[in-house]
């Protein structure tokens, strides 16, 4: 059977459902679970970001899916096709169907702009003057018009990483796999980028998988997000549910750095002996965290709290709040309740002797 058929049949089949579709996949080094089970979809049209500490596996789940390794057992299919049991004659088109973009850009130094775009439709077997005029579309796309003939050591980070999302577009992939495409550049430029891939994913439905260690990456521009720790899947969901009350150790720890944390000179003073004032760690999150919450609270707790440090921050515009409370130990229980009715979440992280 000629398998360009079957292939279009397959991905029209698939057209509604998941681009991506891991199911228990597991692959092991020796005696290192790289992937442990690993079930995860990404949908059509939107941005998944998957973060997890050096080690979780990511890289090992990018190998698996552009089929550069094989795992030990499970299933992955793209676009509606289990690929795991394809050779390299059939894996190429599925290659074709992931566009991916890279740290350090990947672009040849030897080529001009325009003809790194175009590079993958010449391998493709396009002509030269199709090729040329799809470059030129990508590169309006990407803002680099002007930027054609230039050669990348005359651009700057942002411009480079321009011209490799260009690229990896240009043969119309069904996903855009960013492997930590932002972590070489400042935080303007990074920025940028952001704004930019999740303009091409509202103008083109473009579906985009962000791996990452840049909480502010997946903060910034992704629906829903998965949190990989020792080849396993801990997490998953929207971006302001997880990132507004991470449930897993692995979560809690890669989010402290954008989270606000307990002031390190009143943590230091925690105690778990019970009196003095508890600190309360309120986490509340959608419409629940700009209604009246400190309003109430003075009025059910004349007097009786203190505001410690925290604040609310706009996440998938939703309004993701996160607090710290002084209160005075006798009325830590009553008051923990009264939010929690409201819809918060709250943790006595330990006793102050003394205000702290
Ligand atoms: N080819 C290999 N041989 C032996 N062990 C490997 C191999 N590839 C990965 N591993 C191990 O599998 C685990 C997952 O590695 P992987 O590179 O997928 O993690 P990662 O999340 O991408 O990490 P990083 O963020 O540091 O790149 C690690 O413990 C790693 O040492």
């Amino acid at each position: 059977m000629n398998s360009h058929v079957t292939w279009k049949a397959a991905s029209a089949a698939a057209e509604e459902t998941d681009v991506i579709r891991l199911a228990d996949v597991r692959r092991r080094f020796g005696e290192t679970a790289a992937l442990d089970g690993v079930t995860l979809t990404v949908r059509r049209g939107e941005i998944l970001g998957i973060i997890g500490r050096s080690g979780a596996g990511k890289s090992t789940l990018i190998r698996c899916l552009n089929g550069l390794e094989r795992p030990d057992s499970g299933t992955i299919e793209i676009e509606g096709r289990e690929i795991t049991g394809l050779g390299e004659a059939d894996l190429q088109p599925l290659r074709r169907r992931i566009g991916m973009i890279f740290q350090h850009f990947n672009l040849l130094s030897a080529k001009t702009v325009e003809e790194n775009v175009a590079l993958p439709l010449k391998i493709e077997g396009w002509p030269k003057a199709k090729r040329l005029a799809r470059a030129a579309e990508l590169l309006e796309l990407v803002g680099l018009s002007g930027k054609a003939k230039a050669y990348p050591s005359e651009l700057s980070g942002g411009q480079k990483q321009r011209v490799g999302i260009a690229r990896a577009l240009a043969a119309k992939p069904a996903l855009l796999l960013s492997d930590e495409a932002t972590s070489a550049l400042d935080p303007e430029t990074t920025r940028s980028i952001l704004t930019l891939l999740k303009d091409i994913n509202r103008k083109l439905g473009l579906t985009i998988l962000l791996i990452t260690h840049e909480m502010e990456v997946v903060r910034g521009i992704a629906d829903r997000v998965t949190v990989l720790d020792a080849g396993r899947v801990v997490e998953e969901g929207p971006v302001w549910q997880v990132f507004s009350r991470p449930q897993a150790e692995t979560t809690r720890s890669l989010l402290s750095s954008i989270r606000p944390q307990l002031p390190a000179h009143i943590a230091d003073k925690l105690t778990a002996d019970v009196g003095g004032e508890a600190i309360l760690g309120i986490d509340i999150a959608g419409p629940a965290a700009t209604g009246p919450l400190f309003e109430g609270l003075s009025q059910e707790f004349p007097g009786g709290y203190r505001l410690n440090h925290g604040g609310v921050d706009h996440i998938q515009e939703q309004a993701v709040g996160r607090f710290f409370l002084a209160v005075p130990a006798d009325k830590a229980a009553s008051l923990a309740s009264y939010v929690e009715r409201l819809g918060a979440q709250v943790e006595v992280l330990g006793h102050v002797a003394d205000h702290a």
